[in-house]
């Protein structure tokens, strides 16, 4: 396998007792790189993890994780894999050191490396306190101080981020970045579209345990056709004295494709003499629900 990839999965299905939960799904996540894993409820996702983890054995295909097949290992902590799962719930009468320290114990880390994240996450201060104290951000930081004490190559992260304020998210993914620097694959699983959409680098979409698509934000925007949006002040009066332009107006905007993007900048700077403009490319949330709609189109046809 490619060194530099961290997980490769190449045509999984599974099945739950004749109910297919995930069918003929690959992809690749390189090492340093973010994933989205997108899909509604009961998409598959939690399955798929849980076959990255390696709890489910694929009923079909083949999944690599850190260049080895789970049924190679002799022991699931020989890979470097932090988990976060989604509503983390530890022990609530131990204390935020006593968590971490089992679990360090269990993964066989040391000590320091206890202290050196309950110092990272701004715990110390609670560090004695049992974990009925803590704040659901406070649970959540532990949480991932818990995911990460192994020093993961591969990071799989359920909802990280819900229910937290857009402080505590942003924290959170500038621990996900410090980890990517240095070389870690990460996937996430979420619902929060908005938040993710500058964290990452490639997204996954499933729908009924089938790949809808996948590719980085830049591809997946090309593929689905999706306008850019021009907006300016008085534009409709532009569009009114450049005739050239009316083709492209709708909705108070110029919608411009890859194709006529710099004709009509082009039009809009040197012809009009318009440069106050912004320039609105489709967000990830508006990119999901054109999949999830192409999708449910394909099915009512079929
Ligand atoms: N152990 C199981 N036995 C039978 N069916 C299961 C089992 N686990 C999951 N499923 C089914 O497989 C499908 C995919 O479930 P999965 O939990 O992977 O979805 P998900 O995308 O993680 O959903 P959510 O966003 O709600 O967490 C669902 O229809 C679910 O009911």
């Amino acid at each position: 396998m490619n060194p530099c990839l961290a997980v490769s999965a190449r045509h999984i299905s599974h099945q739950f007792a004749g109910f297919s939960a995930l069918n003929d799904v690959s992809f690749e996540v390189k090492r340093g790189q973010t994933m989205a894993l997108l899909g509604h409820n009961g998409a598959g996702k939690s399955t798929l993890i849980k076959i990255l983890l390696g709890l489910l054995k694929p009923s079909e295909g083949e999944v690599i994780v850190l260049g080895k097949n789970h049924s190679e290992l002799k022991q699931r902590n020989e890979l470097r894999i932090g988990y976060l799962p989604e509503n983390v719930s530890f022990y609530d009468k131990l204390t935020g050191k006593e968590i971490l320290s089992y679990f360090a114990a269990l993964k066989r880390v040391t000590k320091p490396r206890v202290s050196q994240l309950i110092e990272e996450f701004g715990l110390e201060y609670a560090q004695d306190r049992a974990l009925k104290t803590y704040s659901k951000g406070m649970k959540q930081r532990l949480g991932f101080a818990q995911a990460i004490l192994c020093e993961p190559e591969l990071l799989l992260l359920d909802e990280p981020t819900v229910g937290l304020d857009p402080v505590a998210s942003q924290f959170l993914y500038g621990k996900i970045d410090e980890l990517k620097q240095q070389g870690c694959g990460v996937i996430v699983c979420t619902h929060e579209l908005s938040l993710i959409e500058n964290n990452i680098d490639i997204a996954l979409i499933l729908a009924k345990g089938e790949s809808l698509a996948k590719g980085s934000l830049a591809e997946l925007r090309q593929n689905s056709g999706l306008k850019t949006r021009l907006t300016a002040p008085n534009l409709a009066s532009w569009v009114a004295q450049e005739p050239r332009l009316a083709a492209y107006y709708a909705d108070d905007a110029l919608q411009l494709d890859a194709e006529s993007k710099s004709q009509v900048l082009q039009l809009v700077m040197s012809e009009c003499q318009v440069f106050d403009f912004s320039l609105t490319q489709p967000a990830l949330a508006e990119i999901y629900h054109f999949y999830m709609s192409q999708n449910k189109q394909t099915q009512a046809v079929s």
